[in-house]
């Protein structure tokens, strides 16, 4: 019987505020016709979907303690064993918008700021955790207060145990932390594009340059291409995933879904096409809510079906 176990590690949670608009006129003033506010933040939106799925998941990281509520109700609401270290202060609000074009602007703050000794505490939890765990995700950006070199630091000491650790992050934490060898990366096409430093003009360069980071010595290289689906290179061979055509309604925490359907994979030692078809599904569902709820079991039957996984 597998270990269902994960640990997922958000340093910096963030509510989701998110407004409709007919569209977005920079410098003007703009009203929003609907609006929603959910808790997110990307461990936090791996560990919902994570759980959803079946998955035990605990939660660990920091979070505000002045608005911690509505994160708190979602971990019950899910069976998320919080283990969320209480810092002062709020946790951010970051802005979604979206238009009638389906465009999505984000606006994403930089949370709170954090005294050197609760970094100390989260190393005293992740390797009490390392003990009865075998699968850690890192999610997400860093507050102030947390570097890159401590996140390197902490990715690292469960490597060197042997753990399955699976990386998302973006700019110098991506660059940092892909140097501690997780097991799995999955850089979107801008935080690939940030991670060598220029824009990235074809797929052959995304092919190029993803195949860099897993000549660091990275098993699994995933790159989610939004509507043209996910590339995933293992052992030297891409595999690509095509997506199923959904209404698009709100993109945010898609990322994020998919990483919570990779894990999934990993966790049940699923074969690398089934895991890709699982998760591209899984994704393009998010892609057709608000927030990252799982589709009943018959749609996402059907949607597992109407993705397409090949050979590059
Ligand atoms: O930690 P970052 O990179 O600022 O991203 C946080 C944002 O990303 C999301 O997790 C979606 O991926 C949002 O819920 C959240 O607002």
């Amino acid at each position: 019987m597998a270990d269902k176990k994960a640990v997922v590690v958000c340093l910096n949670p963030a509510i989701d505020q998110t407004g409709s608009l007919q569209k977005l006129e920079v410098g003007e003033l703009n009203r929003v016709h609907s609006d929603n506010t959910i808790p997110g933040g990307k461990g936090v939106n791996v560990a919902s979907v994570l759980s959803q799925i079946g998955a035990e998941v605990t939660l660990t990281g920091f979070i505000g303690a002045d608005n911690a509520e509505m994160f708190e109700q979602m971990f019950m609401q899910h069976g998320i064993t919080d283990e969320m270290l209480r810092v002062e202060g709020s946790n951010r609000t970051n802005l979604k918008l979206t238009d009638a074009d389906g465009q999505l602007t984000e606006i994403n703050f930089s949370g709170f700021t954090l005294p050197a000794s609760t970094l100390d505490k989260l190393g005293q939890l992740l390797s009490g955790l390392a003990r009865t765990h075998k699968t850690f995700i890192f999610s997400g950006s860093l507050p102030n207060g947390v570097s890159a070199i401590r996140l390197a630091g902490w990715i690292h000491f469960l490597v060197m145990q042997g753990k399955t650790v699976v990386f998302d992050a973006s700019g110098d934490a991506f660059d940092k932390g892909v140097k501690a060898l997780p097991s799995m990366v999955k850089p979107n096409l801008y935080e690939l594009s940030g991670w060598i430093g220029k824009p990235l003009t074809s797929e052959a360069e995304v092919l190029q340059h993803g195949a860099e980071i897993a000549a660091l010595g990275i098993k699994d290289v995933v790159v989610s291409c939004g509507a043209q689906g996910v590339l995933w290179l293992r052992n030297g061979e891409w595999m690509r995933s095509i997506p199923p055509e959904v209404n698009v309604v709100n993109s945010v925490g898609a990322g994020d879904t998919l990483v919570a359907g990779l894990c999934w994979g990993k966790i049940n030692s699923w074969s690398q096409s089934k895991t890709l078809k699982f998760s591209t599904a899984l994704a393009a569902h998010a892609v057709s809510e608000a927030g990252v709820e799982i589709p009943e079991a018959v749609l996402l039957r059907k949607l597992v079906t109407q993705t397409t996984v090949k050979p590059v």
